[in-house]
């Protein structure tokens, strides 16, 4: 009896693995493509490729675009490459390799999760073109090469420091107090525009030379930011915020976060106000991708980018006479906005289109500003996003997914609306051709909010399957029906797939607070720290996936990261009862440190209602009747969470005696910087969820 019984426990774990056509590793494999940029001349493009924790970079002209490889770093050692870019001569390419940058602190500090013995560097490298040799020049990040190809200017240590191209020493380019946000060559290259940040306000300056001081533009005591060149090189564009800090208001109540668009005379540094925020919620401050995405575009126009209407949408004015006029219009949002060479398009990502599961999608648009028409560019089950111009201003290079192949460049040229998918051999071998294709689900919550989410199901299997929700993080984010644009939601797409391999039904919630739904469902009240009512939406999520048939509701299972994460112990804290197990990673616990409740000896006349909300809103505050299975994962090395979220829950785990599973990952980051870090962390917790929800 016991052989029989062994037997067929062998038999069913042999059909375990049989059943599943791939591993974790393989469906982790998929090369994640950024930082995709244009030459000034010659359509050509290029893109940092990470190839399991390999980043490199590669290049592809016009007219065939096959991929060419122009660097070698060869090991899984987590070191990022952003800022990349052409020299407007064409010869030679600029990045910064090392850093953190996706972080909320520290970003241009080394990381270093391969625990090496020393910490690497964040520095700046240039690869020639012309001989195909790279060379690390200096220390520094966030480098632009001068408009003549002759200089790159950098920032080190919040200043602004020069190289020569050529062979030359890099040297700090002139003094001033505070920390340099940002900052741009003149279009002649002889003045730099900065933005500095000096703590209750910021000021714009120019420097020109050393025998002349910096020419301060409307210097106030207020907070101006995102200075633009005009074309001319004459004027200066820049957002007005506001400056210092006001009385405490109540810490419940929404409020405008009023913001202004300044134009001013680049030689005599006056100007003035050109257009004003409405004093609307929706007038606030957009916080979508690039805030305000002011820029210059032809015919001396200003384009900028407003929720004011309910949606991110695009806008244009005169930055003489003020008026705005409304470029983008319709329920569906903006994102990704970069403009032809020669400023007269603007091409962005919409979730729109002709098909009604276009909002849970990605596609590309474009504004002609010579008549202000928009027209969308690409169609289909696809997902397009981050467009870039080509140099010839017929085509544009942008990423390209489906629900099957994950992001790849691609070049749509736009009068022949021919599609040219580009290093499609670097996708491995190996890589699994048989992943599902989500479904959109739609339902409500406990207050009727609208609730978007995405079903991953493997046709077959047993007639009642565990479930799992998936919470993404941010939470300003939206998951697809197809693979992600960003790094971090594409590798939750692939373990997503690979839960559903392994016979889970899973569904990914895009709770309130998430984009794409517009400013209602983007800012809803009462929520975070002031009464976590995005709760209600994952929690009807539990609910909706205990509801199907072919769903077992005694094995409903949750996982998610940063926000996610948040979510997922608030889950576990609040509702065991529906949630039987789940996955905390890099989650938030302790909400107090994130509201300024008092400060000095004034309080916000709501203080006491807050901090009870505040509470209350806290996983910590559901300890108590937290009876289900955790497991914690946390990088010590979080720059967008503090480890702490997870060693003082963990501290109040061990003290209450309450069991759980923990996993660390020494010296990494928020976004698994390490790709054996990756695959660790994704293994770790299908396993977790396999083991108390799959089993047999
Ligand atoms: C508001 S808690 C911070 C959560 C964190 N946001 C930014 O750092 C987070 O969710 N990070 C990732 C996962 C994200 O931004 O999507």
């Amino acid at each position: 009896m016991k052989k029989i019984l062994f037997f067929l426990i062998l038999m069913g774990l042999f059909y375990e693995v049989i059943s599943q056509s791939f591993t974790i590793e393989q469906i982790s494999s998929y090369p994640f493509p950024s930082e995709l940029t244009t030459s000034q001349t010659g359509n050509s493009i290029a893109w940092a490729m990470n190839e399991q924790g390999l980043r490199n970079i590669y290049i592809s002209q016009e007219p065939e675009y096959a991929p060419k490889n122009i660097t070698s770093f060869d090991k899984d050692d987590g070191q990022e490459i952003t800022s990349l870019q052409f020299s407007n001569d064409g010869k030679f390419i600029v990045f910064v390799r090392g850093g953190e940058h996706g972080s909320n602190w520290n970003y241009d500090a080394g990381i270093n999760p391969a625990s090496e013995t020393n910490i690497p560097k964040v520095a700046i490298w240039k690869v020639s073109l012309e001989n195909g040799k790279a060379e690390m020049l200096t220390e520094g990040d966030n480098p632009i090469i001068s408009p003549d190809s002759k200089t790159i200017a950098f920032l080190k240590n919040r200043q602004i420091w020069t190289i020569p191209v050529a062979e030359g020493k890099a040297s700090q380019h002139f003094e001033v107090k505070g920390s340099i946000n940002s900052f741009q060559w003149s279009p002649d290259g002889k003045q730099i525009l900065f933005e500095l940040n000096r703590g209750t306000h910021s000021l714009i300056g120019i420097y020109s030379d050393h025998d002349r001081p910096i020419q301060w533009i409307e210097p106030s005591f207020q907070r101006d930011v995102s200075p633009k060149w005009s074309l001319d090189g004459k004027m200066i564009a820049f957002v007005r915020l506001p400056g210092g800090k006001s009385e405490p208001h109540p810490i419940l109540e929404q409020r405008h976060s009023p913001w202004e668009i300044w134009v001013a005379d680049a030689a005599s540094g006056s100007g003035s106000s050109r257009w004003k925020s409405p004093e609307t919620l929706m007038g606030s401050v957009p916080t979508t991708h690039g805030r305000f995405n002011l820029h210059w575009a032809a015919e001396n126009q200003l384009v900028y980018l407003s929720y004011e209407d309910g949606w991110p949408h695009l806008y244009t004015m005169d930055p003489f006479s003020g008026p705005s006029k409304q470029l983008t219009k319709g329920q569906f949002m903006v994102e990704h906005i970069n403009l032809s060479h020669d400023k007269s398009k603007i091409f962005f990502s919409a979730n729109t289109g002709s098909d009604k599961l276009d909002i849970d999608r990605r596609h590309i648009g474009m504004v002609n500003l010579k008549d202000d028409q928009m027209v969308m560019l690409t169609e289909g089950e696809g997902i397009e996003a981050i467009p870039v111009a080509l140099s010839d201003n017929q085509k544009i290079a942008f990423f390209s997914a489906t629900s099957q192949r994950p992001m790849l460049p691609a070049i749509l040229d736009i009068p022949t609306k021919e599609i040219k998918l580009i290093a499609t051999d670097l996708i491995p071998s190996d890589f699994p051709d048989n992943l599902v294709v989500p479904k959109q689900v739609i339902f409500k919550s406990s207050d009727g909010m609208v609730i978007h989410g995405q079903i991953f199901e493997k046709p077959g299997g047993s007639s009642k399957k565990p479930g799992v929700v998936f919470v993404h993080g941010g939470p300003q984010r939206q998951m697809l029906l197809g693979w992600h644009y960003g790094d971090y939601y594409s590798n939750t797409y692939a373990v997503n797939q690979y839960l559903a391999e392994m016979g889970f039904v899973v569904l990914s919630v895009n709770f309130r607070l998430g984009i794409g739904y517009g400013y209602e469902f983007h800012k809803a009240p009462r929520t975070y720290w002031q009464g976590a009512e995005e709760y209600l939406d994952v929690k009807a999520a539990g609910e909706y996936l205990a509801s199907l048939e072919n769903v077992d509701e005694n094995r409903i299972g949750i996982y998610g990261g940063s926000y996610g994460g948040y979510l997922t112990a608030l889950a576990l804290g609040k509702d065991s009862g529906l949630f039987k197990v789940g996955v905390d990673i890099h989650g938030v616990h302790e909400l107090s440190s994130r509201l300024k409740l008092q400060d000095g000896f004034e309080q916000a006349p709501d203080y006491t209602k807050a901090l009870k909300i505040a509470w209350l809103s806290s996983p910590l505050a559901y300890l108590d009747t937290w009876t289900s299975p955790v497991l914690f994962i946390h990088g010590d090395d979080d720059r967008n969470v503090q480890v702490s979220q997870t060693t003082d829950l963990i501290r109040r785990f061990d003290e209450k005696k309450k069991p759980y599973e923990y996993l660390i990952i020494p010296d990494d980051s928020h976004h698994w910087m390490k790709h054996s870090n990756l695959i660790k962390v994704n293994k770790e917790t299908a396993e977790f969820l396999n083991k108390h929800l799959n089993q047999k």
